[in-house]
């Protein structure tokens, strides 16, 4: 995806003191069965598709429920194609992600769209802060967030945070809670990855003693021990297709019901939601059920990706590296920020907080430029702890990251564990989880801690 060549002339997002322009633009359909339809953009982002509900509905059946998206970025106007059964063409060529100039024309199905700009803008405020609560951001759209976040948080609507792994959306989905009215409540995470399918039911909803072979004790889940606070479902996205309809039939009846048991139990709960895919292309591929995506679509919340948002990173660098050097030197050398900001970072803000980790544990210089920045061409030598070879043995990139996965969750829980003195409610709440996966996690690494 390269800026395009007319990008100096679109502008796309302007900032101003206290606020920024957004840049309007038209989408106009000069060829196929919509020929005449258009739309104005009314905010920073334009979706397509067939699905009632995007801003320019089209009835071409060679296009998707949901095509694809124009958004309005700090670097210009930026297409992306959501997956679509027939793709996004520009020039001719299909495309995942290309800015768009004026004048373009689009391709998508058997339709032609021309996207113009306008001369009017959309303005929206600016936060004067460089953060709110624990998240940080000097970026236009970390300041737009942070002006739109008082408001979201202090209402009880469902929120939907999209973003790349890494982009602070667990981090977000905390603050939101601990700003909000229900900030005394707890704050409940069901991470839908890190449980199997089977359980995933019992996690949400709770059962009774004898619902099953297991079910020795009845026991609560999430929605209800949540009570008075939120739950937050992260990577909702890995929710299995069966499970969905008992979710969307949750929230929308605001009660759930334990397994084995008939009594409706009332929800108290607000819900955030989080997922790096974005649903919309799940729902095209038949994995995501539309109607619960339109019921968790209430507000939505797209955290950029870091290399889109690259003014943040001197901030970051600088934070977490007065964290991790305690009470050292604290302010970072510029060098490391400049090589730092040049990075594209496909882990995002995790992964920069860990190259700020590594970068103060080396001693030598020399070592953590390389560590840092990459080690040079025909050096084979992993980071120490890694073994590639060996990960490559087990012949598949998906069976390598899962046994990665389970290495670091096992090391985390045990020294969660150790830090809590044995105890499965401190460490419980002490990393904010949901105590009944805690305990799932313990019983699956054969670790053991006292229920009290
Ligand atoms: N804007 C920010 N300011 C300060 N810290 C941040 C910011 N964004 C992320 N972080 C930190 O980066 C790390 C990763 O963030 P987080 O776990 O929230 O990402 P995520 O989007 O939920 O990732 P995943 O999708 O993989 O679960 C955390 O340590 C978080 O505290």
């Amino acid at each position: 995806m390269s800026k395009d060549p007319h990008a100096k002339d679109t502008v796309a997002l302007v900032a101003r003191p206290r606020e920024c322009a957004i840049g309007r633009f038209r989408l106009q359909v000069t060829a196929g069965p919509d020929q005449g339809a258009m739309r104005v953009s009314d905010g920073a982002e334009l979706s397509v598709g067939t699905a009632a509900g995007n801003h320019l509905v089209l009835t071409d059946r060679a296009v998707s429920r949901h095509h694809c998206v124009i958004t309005v970025t700090d670097r210009g106007f930026l297409v992306r194609d959501l997956g679509s059964r027939n793709g996004t063409r520009l020039a001719g060529f299909r495309v995942e992600g290309a800015y768009l100039g004026p004048g373009a024309a689009l391709g998508v199905g058997e339709s032609t769209l021309r996207f113009d700009l306008l001369p009017d803008e959309i303005v929206e405020p600016l936060a004067d802060e460089e953060r709110y609560g624990r998240i940080l951001g000097q970026s236009l759209s970390m300041r737009r967030l942070f002006a739109a976040l008082p408001r979201i948080a202090a209402s009880e609507s469902t929120v939907l945070l999209e973003g790349e792994t890494g982009t602070g959306k667990g981090l977000l989905a905390e603050v939101i809670h601990q700003k909000s009215p229900r900030a005394e409540g707890p704050f409940v995470v069901i991470d839908c990855s890190a449980i199997p399918p089977t359980l995933i039911e019992a996690e949400l909803f709770g059962y009774m003693r004898g619902a099953f072979t297991s079910a020795l004790q009845s026991r609560a889940g999430a929605f209800e021990s949540a009570a008075g606070g939120t739950v937050f479902l992260d990577e909702l996205g890995e929710l299995p297709i069966d499970m969905q309809p008992k979710l969307l039939r949750a929230l929308e009846e605001r009660i759930v019901r334990r397994i084995g048991s008939l009594d409706p139990v009332k929800l108290d709960v607000r819900v955030i939601a989080a997922t790096n895919r974005d649903l919309r292309q799940e729902v095209n591929r038949g994995t995501f059920r539309s109607d619960l995506y339109y019921r968790l679509n209430i507000v939505r919340i797209r955290l950029p990706p870091l290399r889109e948002r690259r003014e943040d990173i001197p901030p970051l660098v600088a934070h977490f590296y007065e964290q991790f050097a305690r009470g050292a030197e604290s302010l970072p050398p510029a060098e490391l920020v400049a090589a730092f900001t040049k990075q594209d970072w496909p882990g995002n803000v995790r992964e920069l907080r860990a190259a700020v980790e590594r970068a103060i544990l080396m001693e030598d210089e020399a070592l953590w430029f390389e560590a840092t920045l990459g080690a040079p061409p025909g050096s084979p030598a992993p980071p120490a702890g890694l073994d590639y070879e060996d990960d490559l043995a087990l012949g598949s990139f998906r069976a390598a990251k899962e046994r990665a996965v389970a290495r670091w969750e096992r090391g985390y829980i045990e020294a969660l564990v150790r830090q809590s003195g044995g105890n499965l409610s401190r460490a419980a709440r002490s990393a904010h989880m949901d105590r009944n996966h805690l305990r799932e996690l313990l019983r699956r690494h054969g670790i053991s801690a006292a229920e009290e």
